[in-house]
């Protein structure tokens, strides 16, 4: 819940200092993100006050959690808040491919020490592939019986990854014995079972972040350092309890802010959070934020805290101009916006969460994705607003083995109120609908086929809702086809779509759909599996290889710059 805080304040010098006045009497440094302010009895707001020095004005601040006392203390004694040497300052998430050994793990924490002005909140994944192993363990256990539970490969990997790790960074194996022994029974309990339901999925892989925070802790402890480990389920992640896929809820927040920034104070160590893990509020039991989902930890704790910045570290130099898995000479993209990386996220590009972007958004957090086997190479970064004039395509995404559906009207021309039956029938089967193409009487859709794995919604699923549109339309379903979504400017869409035609006719593609959504930096088309990879690589030489000067590139490949804010 947020609290209010009334100052009474004229903005002086610096970007951030306001000198106060009535109640308080005292000068002191505004917190730099706070959640935010409205004035009262002038008309602009605190944020805008602070970037126009001279604005005067009685402020209403609304914080939430821990803010609310550090604002207080740094009322109290005139010391800032937003510099202060006392607050976290950034969070740092390490993905699997950061952590996935000893080695890794030394040159991680070696990384972070190299930055001692930082005061860092830690977040990590699971080692290496962990969290696939745990999954295909599972999937073993529920027909191999409880005695053969022992001799299942994937753990046997496991337990020597984890134990080899704790030998060669010397710490005590203690730290994760109790884990190993329990991830044991539940194989058994599985195997006895004879079932691995969702719910036991996500109790499943949340062995994988938890051991791998509690062995990094320890090191840095051993290390001198001190950190403090914390399973995300017992410090406040709240979520929804829909297992595999759960979404944050409000409430995490404050609760998250109070505790680590508690913790914190009264007796500091870099905090080490497990990645990926939430408590769902009706069951209490462990959640998972879907794969990939400790970026989406790491902006929570980000705007939970107001912290400055966010920092992915990956295996790759950034978020790139193509998936380099399809094409090698994929190069980084120096800036995105939020809605540019969301967008991208979402339709495919698996550097990023898909949910990952909200909280840095709503938090107004930079997040810089950067390599952890390259720290020196730029990165990407991620802010609200880039320098767009020059920008023309950013970045090609593709996802595969979507189904589309091709739906006709049975009715007459004109008829209203078709497009409403139609999206109330995917609404009613819970289904997510990825991009949309419509006239009057037609539409054609994709279906999000995350979603339909995740629900294990198969072709009896896809039969249905086929059963189900035919009662007012003409319905094709047709599978094994791709979105093809060309991130960047679309403002200059005719441009875009000059180029991208040229290049699918001189390819022989035939596109099957498009769609130019109203997210202004997406446009999508839709084409056959088959033919999807050396489309992404064609359109990959023709925007990011080749001279285009009737694009205007200006930046390389037309990737703008951060706009100052
Ligand atoms: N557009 C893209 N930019 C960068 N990486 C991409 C892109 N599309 C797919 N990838 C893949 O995403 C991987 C990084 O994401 P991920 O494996 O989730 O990292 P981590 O586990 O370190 O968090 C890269 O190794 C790369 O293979
Ligand atoms: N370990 C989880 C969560 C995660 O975010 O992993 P990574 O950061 O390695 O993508 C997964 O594999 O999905």
């Amino acid at each position: 819940m947020a609290t209010a805080l009334n100052l009474t304040g004229v903005k002086t010098s610096g970007s951030n200092s306001l000198a106060s006045r009535g109640s308080l009497q005292q000068r002191c440094v505004l917190p730099q993100r706070l959640h935010f302010a409205t004035s009262v009895g002038s008309s602009s707001s605190l944020s805008r006050s602070l970037k126009n020095p001279g604005r005067s004005g009685v402020f209403k601040v609304c914080c939430t959690g821990a803010n609310v006392d550090v604002l207080e203390k740094s009322l109290a004694t005139g010391q800032g808040f937003g510099d202060s040497e006392n607050q976290l300052s950034c969070v740092m998430k390490f993905g699997g491919s950061s952590v996935a050994s000893a080695e890794r793990m030394r040159e991680v924490a070696d990384l972070i020490l190299s930055f001692p002005n930082e005061r860092p909140v830690i977040v990590l994944s699971a080692m290496g592939k962990t969290t696939n192993k745990l999954l295909q363990a599972g999937e073993k256990a529920v027909s191999c019986g409880v005695t053969n539970v022992s001799c299942i490969d994937e753990l046997s990997f496991i337990k020597e990854l984890h134990l080899r790790t704790v030998k060669e960074l010397g710490v005590d194996e203690s730290v994760i014995a109790t884990h190993l022994e329990e991830l044991d029974q539940l194989l058994k309990g599985i195997a006895m079972m004879k079932e691995l339901t969702l719910r036991t999925k996500d109790y499943l892989v949340s062995f994988g972040e938890c051991m791998s925070t509690r062995i990094f802790a320890a090191y840095l402890n051993k290390r001198g350092v001190k950190a403090r480990q914390y399973d995300a389920f017992e410090i406040g992640f709240i979520t929804t309890d829909d297992f595999t896929n759960a979404d944050i809820l409000e409430a995490t927040y404050p609760a998250v802010a109070k505790r680590l920034h508690d913790d914190w104070i009264t007796d500091p160590a870099i905090p080490i959070v497990t990645g990926f893990l939430g408590k769902g509020w009706r069951t209490c039991a462990v959640t998972t934020l879907g794969r990939g989902g400790s970026d989406l930890t790491a902006t929570t704790i980000g705007k939970a805290l107001g912290l400055r910045e966010i920092q992915v570290w990956k295996d790759v130099d950034g978020v790139l101009t193509c998936d380099p898995n399809i094409y090698q000479q994929a190069e980084p993209v120096p800036y995105l916006t939020f809605d540019e990386a969301a967008e991208l996220a979402y339709f495919g590009a698996q550097v990023l969460h898909p949910q990952s972007m909200r909280p840095a958004r709503e938090g107004d957090i930079p997040v810089r994705v950067k390599n952890s086997y390259n720290p020196n190479a730029p990165g990407t970064l991620i802010t609200r607003t880039r320098d767009m004039r020059k920008a023309v395509l950013t970045s090609i995404v593709l996802k595969r083995n979507v189904t589309m559906l091709d739906i006709v009207s049975t009715r007459m021309l004109g008829q209203f109120g078709f497009l409403a039956k139609v999206f109330s029938i995917f609404e009613d089967l819970g289904i997510s609908v990825d991009v949309v193409a419509t006239s009057e009487v037609s539409i054609s859709l994709t279906l999000d086929p995350s979603k339909l794995w995740s629900r294990e919604l198969i072709q009896q699923e896809l039969d249905h809702v086929v059963e189900e549109l035919e009662k007012i339309a003409v319905v094709h379903l047709l599978q094994h086809r791709s979105i093809i979504s060309l991130i960047g400017n679309v403002q200059r869409s005719s441009l875009i779509l000059e180029k991208v035609f040229n290049v699918l006719r001189t390819n022989g593609v035939n596109v099957q759909m498009i769609s130019q959504g109203a997210s202004k930096v997406n446009i999508s088309l839709i084409v056959n599996d088959d033919e999807a990879e050396q489309c992404v690589r064609a359109l990959h030489s023709a925007f990011f290889e080749s001279d285009l000067p009737e694009l205007d590139h200006g930046y390389g490949n037309g990737n703008g710059s951060a706009a100052a804010s």
